[in-house]
């Protein structure tokens, strides 16, 4: 029998049973996780997609009433909700089943268990957690952001005068029905915004739909957009609305525009200049009622000027132009970011740690942030994660952006050349790509190609 493709952690404060239960498991499943200590199902939780959780309902001599158990549960519901809870007993009793499935265990089983009722009840829990990741992705898909729609305006952090002025401008366009164009590197916060300009409009309680072109080939770019209805192609199925639709009354934020071919560029224009769409396979119009933005980190005046993005296209999207400064230019947000983000991971790893030493505020100040805002979120939950002190320590940061050796020697490859000359060019500049290509002689396309090819 070929075992599934699951992951199973067993928590028991007894030896034996955690041997006994992984034995009989490990026939039936690819990865089984055994803990004596309740306090590391945090830790498992989220390091690994966990299917099922085998849990013991009592962890200490003298303390059989079960409450220990329902703890964890509650906690591991709280954590990962599509994981399945299954408790264990050798003092069960029909009431403390009760209980434990009323809040959300899905099963309950009683030790001594034999091998083919454990993995009876472990299968059928696998099956289940997996059926509630598929309709939580699909939920995700069919709404989008629309999950954390509800979410208020305002949670930008910023205090930088460059900040303070996007905030203002975002104040002052949100409520027309102006398209906007939001540029800025990765990790900056274009979505972020995208979603304040909505929230701040009167297409608020309407959907904000996010559209990652990027993602989009060729084939699925009409039918993802415009949709499509039944038999229009071989996987047309039944009729299906596309996102234009699906924005209705509210925004649809169309991202990563830049790497849209040409081709693309056009149908796109033309779907913004008649405010209609055709479903694929329908020969009816409909009209569109959607604020449109746009971003994208690609520098795109520049390729206009190289006829790699249409200019009537970006006329039409760029009625307002928002640029948002990469962090390395603002460092004064770095410190007010990184609190921010120790705040909310605090909540979520259950941790106290009060802030950063000095030498580790020195390194924050200090570091060129090639990856943006994105960066010191992942920066500061390693740290948190990883820490046992109640304040951040300089070697709990783990700043990637290496120093590269860009010394020639005797290489005279041309292509590695080309490749160290950059690196040393951004080096040189802090990741400042205008300024980097402005030494290299090329245009910022032209170095956005060379970095992409050389994928530094
Ligand atoms: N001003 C801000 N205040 C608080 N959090 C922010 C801010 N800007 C960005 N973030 C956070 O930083 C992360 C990256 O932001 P976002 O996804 O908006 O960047 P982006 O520019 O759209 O990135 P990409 O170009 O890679 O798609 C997110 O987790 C977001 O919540």
């Amino acid at each position: 029998m070929r075992k599934k493709e699951a992951t199973i952690l067993i928590v028991d404060d007894d030896d034996d049973i955690l041997f006994s239960a992984r034995i009989s498991l490990k026939k039936y499943f690819t990865e089984i996780i055994t803990s004596n200590n309740p306090k590391k199902i945090g830790n498992h939780l989220n390091s690994s997609v966990i299917d099922v959780v085998l849990l013991d309902m009592n962890y200490r001599v003298g303390f059989e009433d079960g409450k220990e158990g329902l703890y964890w549960l509650k906690y591991i519901k709280e954590l990962s909700p599509e994981t399945t809870v299954i408790l264990m007993t050798a003092f069960g009793s029909v009431n403390l089943a009760v209980d434990a499935i009323k809040q959300g265990a899905s099963d309950f089983i009683l030790k001594p268990w034999n091998t083919e009722k454990l993995y009876g009840v472990v299968n059928v829990g696998v099956e289940l957690a997996r059926s509630k990741r598929k309709t939580v992705q699909l939920e995700t898909v069919q709404n989008q952001d629309n999950l954390d729609f509800h979410k208020k305006a305002g949670h930008i952090i910023g205090n930088s005068e460059a900040m303070q002025s996007a905030i203002r401008l975002v104040k002052k366009v949100a409520p027309t029905d102006a398209n906007i164009l939001i540029l800025g590197e990765n990790g900056t916060g274009k979505y972020v915004f995208a979603k304040e300009i909505h929230l701040e409009s009167d297409r608020k309680n309407a959907p904000f739909i996010h559209v990652d072109l990027g993602a989009l080939n060729e084939n699925l770019f009409e039918s993802e957009l415009f949709g499509y209805v039944k038999g229009a192609f071989t996987d047309a199925h039944k009729d299906t609305i596309g996102r234009f639709e699906l924005a209705k009354g509210g925004t649809i934020f169309l991202d990563e525009i830049g790497n849209l071919p040409l081709h693309l560029q056009s149908k796109l224009l033309t779907v913004i200049q008649n405010r209609k769409i055709t479903r694929l396979g329908e020969g009816k119009e409909r009209e569109i009622d959607v604020r449109i933005i746009c971003a994208t980190n690609a520098p795109i005046h520049e390729m206009v000027d190289e006829q790699t993005f249409r200019q009537d296209l970006l006329f039409r999207i760029n009625t307002i132009e928002l640029n948002l400064p990469p962090l390395r230019e603002r460092q004064d947000d770095t410190l007010l970011l990184a609190n921010y983000f120790l705040k909310k991971l605090n909540n979520k790893y259950r941790k106290s740690i009060e802030g950063f030493s000095n030498e580790a505020i020195n390194g924050l100040k200090n570091y060129s942030w090639p990856g943006n805002i994105r960066e010191v979120e992942h920066i500061v939950e390693r740290a948190v994660i990883i820490t046992d002190d109640t304040i951040i320590q300089i070697h709990d940061l783990h700043f990637s952006g290496k120093k590269i050796d860009t010394s020639l020697g005797d290489n005279l490859n041309l292509e590695e050349t080309e490749k160290l000359l950059i690196q040393k060019a951004l080096q040189k500049h802090q990741g400042n790509i205008s300024r980097a290509a402005k030494d290299l002689g090329l245009t910022r396309a032209a170095l956005y190609r060379r970095l992409e090819k050389h994928e530094l």
